[in-house]
């Protein structure tokens, strides 16, 4: 069976935060899949999505559906990326971050309501000591600038302190800001804020720099190939993601190692930035990359195998056993065949793993 790594994709809708905002919303109607924007009643386009938030969602909706199964994953060693994308003003910062009060209160080392999901994602992490690297870049025109690089060893009040100053740092709306944080199962978490995009006068979309034009051509790229009806081995097609720092970040999702989770933020009062941010997410959800195991998900696989098949035959020789404790009569020579035939099949499982092993190690 060809296992595929989907792609999840999520809108969060914007908190209407005054009576204008909702008079002026282009969101028609909403389910918890699929979202209906219109124009004047002229206009009228369905998406469908894996999760529609509403606008009254809160951080910890959102955290617990989206990044709390990441970070499960990443602690059995299955590597994660989540994009946070958007227009400007749409709700990223404050759907990472949240708003100056929650991080007022983060000062002192606490969580509050209005925590973000990265600030949630990095406080259970350090809870249950799983951090190896945490790090905290930007990439501007290109250039990775590195604001925080710590082991997560510190106190959970220290790490919170940096976090505040870095967070009071990245105030501009067109920089990607990345959270990195390597687990000690040695799996990997990436979230990407995009930074802000807007469609032009024109009606196409402003591509603010290198990073999102490149990210467009990678989708392309695959879109195209499945077009044509061929199995997406991403080995063997070219993906231009080595020609940016953000695409390049995103590459062992294309290479099907890692998952891909975007939270598409939408604010309804503008209906062609929420088009724009629509669209760009149905490109993700057509795209279907086939999963790579990990070296440790191999691992982790061949040793469940070995355990399963273990313990399968251990009940086969108890339950064997204990029947002819009851029925007593067998002879000792029943016994030792069955027990020759349980040898020959562990030797046959030795074996198979043993060679899984070996292929495995060559590759
Ligand atoms: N779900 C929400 N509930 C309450 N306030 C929100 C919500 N989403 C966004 N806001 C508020 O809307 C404003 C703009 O949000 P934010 O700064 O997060 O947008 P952004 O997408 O990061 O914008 P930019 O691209 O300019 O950085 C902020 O004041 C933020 O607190």
């Amino acid at each position: 069976m060809i296992n595929y790594n989907q792609i999840y994709v999520a809108v969060r809708i914007k908190a209407y935060l005054n009576a204008q905002d909702k008079e002026e919303s282009c969101i028609s109607s909403f389910t918890d899949k699929q979202i209906v924007i219109s124009k004047s009643n002229l206009y009228e386009q369905q998406y469908e999505f894996n999760q529609i938030f509403d606008s009254q969602c809160d951080q910890e909706q959102i955290y617990l559906c989206v990044v709390h199964p990441i970070v499960q994953e990443a602690l059995s060693g299955i590597s994660s990326n989540l994009i946070i994308y958007g227009s400007q003003g749409s709700g990223k910062t404050y759907s990472l971050f949240g708003t100056i009060g929650s991080l007022f209160t983060l000062k002192q080392g606490l969580i509050s309501l209005e925590s973000g999901i990265a600030i949630r994602m990095i406080h259970q992490l350090h809870q249950q000591k799983q951090i190896s690297e945490l790090k905290i870049f930007i990439i501007d025109n290109e250039q990775i600038i590195n604001h925080l690089t710590t082991n997560g060893q510190s106190k959970w009040i220290d790490l919170a302190k940096q976090l505040c100053e870095v967070i009071q740092n990245l105030n501009d709306s067109i920089i990607h800001v990345v959270i990195e944080i390597k687990t000690l199962q040695n799996s990997k978490i990436k979230i990407i804020q995009i930074g802000s995009v807007s469609k032009g006068n024109s009606g196409q979309m402003v591509t603010h720099n290198k990073s999102i034009f490149t990210l467009h051509r990678c989708i392309q790229c695959l879109l195209d190939q499945q077009k044509q009806k061929k199995i997406i081995q991403m080995q063997r097609i070219y993906i231009p993601f080595r020609e940016s720092k953000l695409t390049n970040l995103l590459s062992n999702s294309f290479l099907g190692q890692a998952q891909l989770k975007i939270i598409l933020c939408l604010a309804p009062t503008k209906i062609d930035d929420a088009l724009g941010t629509l669209q760009f997410g149905q490109q993700f959800q057509q795209i279907k990359i086939i999963r790579q195991q990990s070296k440790l998900q191999t691992q982790l696989s061949v040793q469940q195998q070995f355990q399963t098949q273990s313990q399968l035959q251990l009940n086969e020789f108890n339950s064997m056993t204990t029947q002819s404790q009851t029925l007593e009569m067998i002879p000792i020579q029943f016994h030792l065949q069955k027990i020759q035939e349980l040898t020959d099949k562990y030797e046959s499982i030795i074996h198979y793993l043993q060679q899984k092993i070996i292929k495995y190690k060559n590759q």
